[in-house]
């Protein structure tokens, strides 16, 4: 099986849902005129780390967003991994992943696990509480979010799951963008996955974002990537690749669970 991935390595409006929300709109119709069947967006893409508005951009169960994204998704028949968006649930705010299907369903909601200190995430939001597998066009999956990529073990999990592809959508700065490179081929290379990975662009008032959205294969190579400037970034992602890896080198099999 053979699928067209699109990541939407945008800019993002600083505390403005109205902006992005339109501009999500144009680039999910462009990259559907470039032939994608899966789009991904990058995270937080409705309001950047103002996280200090949370209270008052969130969206109250990230009603109106899921409404946004499944309508997008039912109208142009496409499936949607709609990286992040800034949810209010009860008392508590959360950085929340969307899964549409190309029928517009809501097939997946993953919030946040890991809170990254460094940009004031554990000041404001609270952990979620969901697994990170889903399955999307046919494909077992699995959903990260940015600094979830550090955590090794949480993303191995899902592939003894079953995951074959990882999609990650993050805002990553650029100042650390080595780091995001190097863990994403160490992650599809250890689980012998597909990694879709969409960062945003741009800057906010405390960091500079560095793109370099990227497909990597399960032998590690970067099939795609995206550079640091606004653009759709396209990619093929060949699933027999990763049965054929797996079975070169059997990891699976040999692991020792019990040990470790
Ligand atoms: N938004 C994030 O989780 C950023 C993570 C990050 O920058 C890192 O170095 O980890």
């Amino acid at each position: 099986m053979k699928k067209k991935v699109a990541m939407i390595q945008m800019d993002v409006t600083y505390g403005d849902p109205k902006v992005n929300f339109n501009r999500v709109g144009k680039w999910v119709m462009d990259a559907v005129q470039v032939g994608a069947e899966i789009i991904v967006l990058p995270e937080l893409w409705d309001t950047g780390y103002d996280l200090d508005r949370f209270d008052v951009l969130a969206d109250k169960d990230a009603k109106a967003t899921i409404e946004f994204l499944g309508d997008l998704a039912r109208e142009l028949n496409v499936a949607i991994v709609g990286g992040s968006a800034a949810e209010q649930d009860g008392e508590d705010m959360k950085n929340t992943m969307l899964v549409v299907d190309e029928e517009g369903n809501l097939v997946h909601k993953y919030s946040k696990l890991h809170l990254f200190q460094l940009m004031d995430e554990h000041l404001h939001l609270t952990s979620g509480e969901d697994y990170p597998d889903f399955k999307l066009a046919g494909i077992d999956s699995a959903g990260f979010i940015c600094y979830d990529i550090r955590f090794p073990e949480w993303m191995r999990k899902s592939a003894v799951n079953g995951a074959k592809v990882m999609y990650v959508v993050a805002q990553w700065p650029k100042q650390r963008i080595d780091h995001w490179c190097t863990l994403l081929q160490a992650r599809a290379i250890e689980n012998q996955c597909y990694i879709v990975a969409c960062n945003r662009v741009g800057a906010d008032p405390d960091n500079e974002f560095g793109g370099m959205s990227m497909v990597v294969d399960p032998w590690g190579n970067i099939v795609t990537e995206g550079g640091d400037d606004e653009k759709i970034v396209l990619a093929d992602i060949e699933l027999d690749k990763v049965d054929d890896i797996r079975s070169q080198i059997s990891i699976f099999q040999d692991r020792k669970a019990e040990w470790y």
